[in-house]
């Protein structure tokens, strides 16, 4: 077979995404959806694979600029919207295109690639490692009590309209980004896709809700969220489907929380993607009644392993050789040496004796400080070469906050 993978022309898009659905096993998208991810879709970095005629493939990856331990915004390839055709599977054409893709970001000097997987074996060849997790809930809200906030006599909750309110909720988001690592910072365009709600899709929920909480007139929290009423001969059992929490005040966030908990009718609050630390753990009065659970999230490789290492803050100075080995981009095999703190670092190649062995998929893993290379080690991923350089490494890799993307894309 003969693939050829061409830059994706706007004439072609409707032909391209009708693929893209195809193989996720979806019906025809809702044109609002179709028209959101238009929007977004870099056309310069999407790729057509193309057999003969045919189009046989899709992927696409959007300029991010993601959120590191240390607080800088680094430049990074999100990959997204990958398909080959059912006719055309396991004969290389993702290979291919990974390649490509690859070398796009490589030509933009993007120190990082990132991606959420359908399917988590997938990318871990291409040296992607998973760097953050999402948790889930299921809160009894019948029986999980939140505690009420301190410091709550000047808050207000109140509605708002999902997309009016976008601009001072983006701000709020845009201000926290610093402090957490693995968020992305989102454009305009993209904050409109955080709000597409196809009636299609509801599956019986109510449209996309939105309130927020201010303390003296000023924005401190927003919560989206729909509602999926449900009756049964016990009467009201409905449901809160959570899309997305953010606030800047601990009551804020508590208030919040006690607003989701207290819909009429609803007896749950069902979240998706909340962070592994997300606080609401402590403020709920049965941990075990909110069902909480883990599932992976972004998927993260190093482009380019110096300017990758030497973009992020260490939580304890470091200075160590890391012997990292990259099939796929052979460019970052070799050593590196990485010293730095805080405030930041620099990592070069080097000739030294190194310290700890690793892959660049693992390099990935533990990036964002969402994993430690001691709990790598100890799956025999990480090697230490030199006694105590692990310890020392793996708590100056480390974040004070888990690493959190608030959506998919
Ligand atoms: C970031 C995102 O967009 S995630 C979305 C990914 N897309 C989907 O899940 C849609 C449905 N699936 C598909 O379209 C295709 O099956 C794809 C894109 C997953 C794979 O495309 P293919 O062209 O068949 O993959 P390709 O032949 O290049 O395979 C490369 C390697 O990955 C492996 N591989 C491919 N798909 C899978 C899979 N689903 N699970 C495990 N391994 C896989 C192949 O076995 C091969 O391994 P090897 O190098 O060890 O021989």
């Amino acid at each position: 077979m003969n693939t050829e993978l061409r830059v994706l022309r706007p004439a072609d898009w409707s032909e391209w995404f009708r693929h893209l659905s195809r193989a996720f096993g979806e019906g025809e998208a809702d044109p609002a959806e179709e028209a959101g991810w238009r929007s977004v879709v870099e056309y310069e970095r999407s790729l057509a694979a193309f057999d003969g005629d045919e189009l046989i493939g899709t992927s696409g990856t959007f300029s991010f600029r993601m959120s590191v331990p240390g607080g800088a915004l680094v430049p990074t390839g999100g990959l997204t919207m990958v398909s080959v055709s059912a006719t055309h599977r396991r004969r290389g054409v993702l290979k291919s295109m990974m390649r490509r893709q690859l070398e796009l970001s490589e030509e933009r000097e993007e120190p990082l690639a990132a991606l959420t997987a359908s399917e988590p074996d997938i990318y871990g060849r291409f040296g992607y490692g998973l760097a953050s997790q999402w948790m889930s809930a299921t809160v009894d809200t019948g029986r999980v009590r939140f505690a009420a906030p301190a410091d709550a006599e000047d808050l207000r909750v109140r509605w708002a309209d999902p997309e009016k309110s976008l601009p001072e909720c983006e701000a709020l988001y845009a201000r926290g980004l610093a402090g957490r690592p693995g968020s992305l910072a989102r454009s305009e365009e993209w904050a409109r896709v955080q709000v597409i709600d196809p009636p299609g899709e509801r599956a019986g929920a109510s449209p996309l809700r939105c309130v927020l909480v201010e303390r003296d007139g000023r924005l401190v929290g927003y919560a989206r969220f729909s509602v999926t009423p449900r009756w049964d001969d016990a009467g009201a059992d409905g449901q809160v489907n959570l899309w997305e929490l953010e606030a800047d005040d601990p009551a804020g966030y508590a208030a919040l929380w006690r607003f989701l908990a207290g819909v009429d009718l609803t007896s749950r609050i069902v979240a998706g993607k909340r962070p592994v630390d997300d606080p609401m753990r402590f403020l709920a009065s049965d941990v075990r009644r909110c069902r909480l659970k883990l599932r992976d999230a972004m998927y993260l490789r190093p482009v380019d392993v110096g300017a990758a290492l030497a973009a992020r803050g260490y939580q304890a100075p470091v200075d160590v050789v890391l012997d990292v080995a990259d099939d796929f981009l052979p460019r970052n095999t070799g050593r590196w040496r990485l010293a730095g703190d805080r405030r930041g670092a620099v990592c070069a190649p080097t000739r030294d004796t190194a310290d700890l062995s690793l892959g660049v998929a693992e390099l990935g893993a533990v990036y964002l400080g969402g994993s430690t290379l001691t709990e790598l080690a100890a799956a025999g991923r990480v090697t230490e070469l030199r006694p105590g350089a692990l310890a020392a490494a793996s708590t100056a890799f480390g974040s004070d906050r888990a690493p959190f993307l608030a959506h998919g894309f």
